[in-house]
């Protein structure tokens, strides 16, 4: 039928999604690095919101998938989780427009200031109960983030730190990282069915959290250190964990431990976590 005999909608050419941001009101500034999807930039949203840029190569990500996803992600907002603020859609290649975190990857933050935070039991314990709030908060949306690892969280200003890129590991589309054989695929930080099955669950991601805390606790060491990633998967199965870190508390160790029972329905829930995790902290500092 010809437009002129249809109803025209109150709200056409209204529908600006909320979630698009005009290339216009973006400043783009220095490189800050590249990830899984290429580029990232710093950048000035609107004159003064201070932004990180992700310029997504091509071939990179399934694009259209993520864009329709980007409308729910906008939504997911915690002081825990480094937010989305939208996606520059209209053009390639596509932005992913977020938050800006000042001290760049908890990794990196933990090896470069491994002298003064060592000793820092108190510092290292509120870093890991600040990313099981952010994880708390994506388990009540039944939202599973799929590569929880130092690498993937952020440190911004105070010491505050912050999970990003929650849930993005479902968009990439290189088989190296996607599929557990591949060589980019995150080994030291997935647990028996996720090896076995690659079945994700937030029990995975809980896993991978013990894994994260070991990271924290000794500032930024390698998993497993030079182990083969087959020698490693070997391990997993077998029941063999990660080592107490030597500057940790036993009763830290204990809920590391939890979140490495080899069947996903024993480990602790995220929220059950942060709770007995805020106790440890009122008994250790
Ligand atoms: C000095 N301050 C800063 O550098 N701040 C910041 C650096 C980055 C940054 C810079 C380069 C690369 C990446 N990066 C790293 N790993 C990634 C992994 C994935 C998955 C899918 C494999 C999980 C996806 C995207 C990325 C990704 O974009 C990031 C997060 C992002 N943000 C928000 C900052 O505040």
């Amino acid at each position: 039928s010809s437009p002129c005999d249809r109803p025209v909608p109150p709200t056409a050419g209204l529908s600006h999604d909320k979630w698009e941001i005009h290339p216009m009101e973006l400043m783009l500034m220095e490189e800050l690095g590249s990830g899984q999807f290429g580029v990232v930039r710093r950048g000035k949203w609107r004159g003064s919101i201070d932004t990180a840029v992700k310029m997504m190569k091509e071939g990179t990500m399934s694009e259209d998938d993520f864009i329709e996803e980007a409308k729910v992600m906008t939504k997911l907002q915690h002081p825990n989780l480094v937010q989305l603020y939208g996606v520059c859609s209209k053009h390639r290649p596509i932005y992913i427009v977020t938050e800006y975190m000042k001290h760049g990857s908890l990794l990196n933050y933990l090896r470069r200031h491994e002298k003064t935070l060592i000793g820092n039991m108190g510092l290292l314990l509120d870093m890991c109960i600040q990313v099981s709030k952010g994880m708390t908060y994506l388990e009540r949306h039944n939202y599973i983030h799929r590569d929880l690892a130092a690498r993937n969280c952020l440190v911004g200003s105070e010491n505050v730190v912050k999970v990003a890129d929650f849930g993005l590991a479902r968009y990439v589309l290189d088989d190296q990282y996607t599929s557990s054989g591949g060589t980019k695929f995150p080994i030291k930080w997935a647990p028996p069915e996720v090896l076995n099955y690659t079945r994700f669950s937030s029990k995975s991601d809980v896993w991978a959290y013990g894994v994260l805390m070991w990271e924290i606790f000794t500032c930024g060491k390698m998993p497993y250190g030079r182990l083969k990633n087959t020698e490693v998967v070997e391990r997993v199965q077998r029941g063999i964990i990660l080592e107490k870190p030597k500057s940790c508390a036993k009763e830290i160790y204990d809920v590391m431990k939890l979140c490495w029972s080899h069947g996903p329905e024993e480990r602790p829930a995220f929220r059950v976590l942060m709770d007995q995790l805020a106790l440890v902290a009122q008994t250790l500092t």
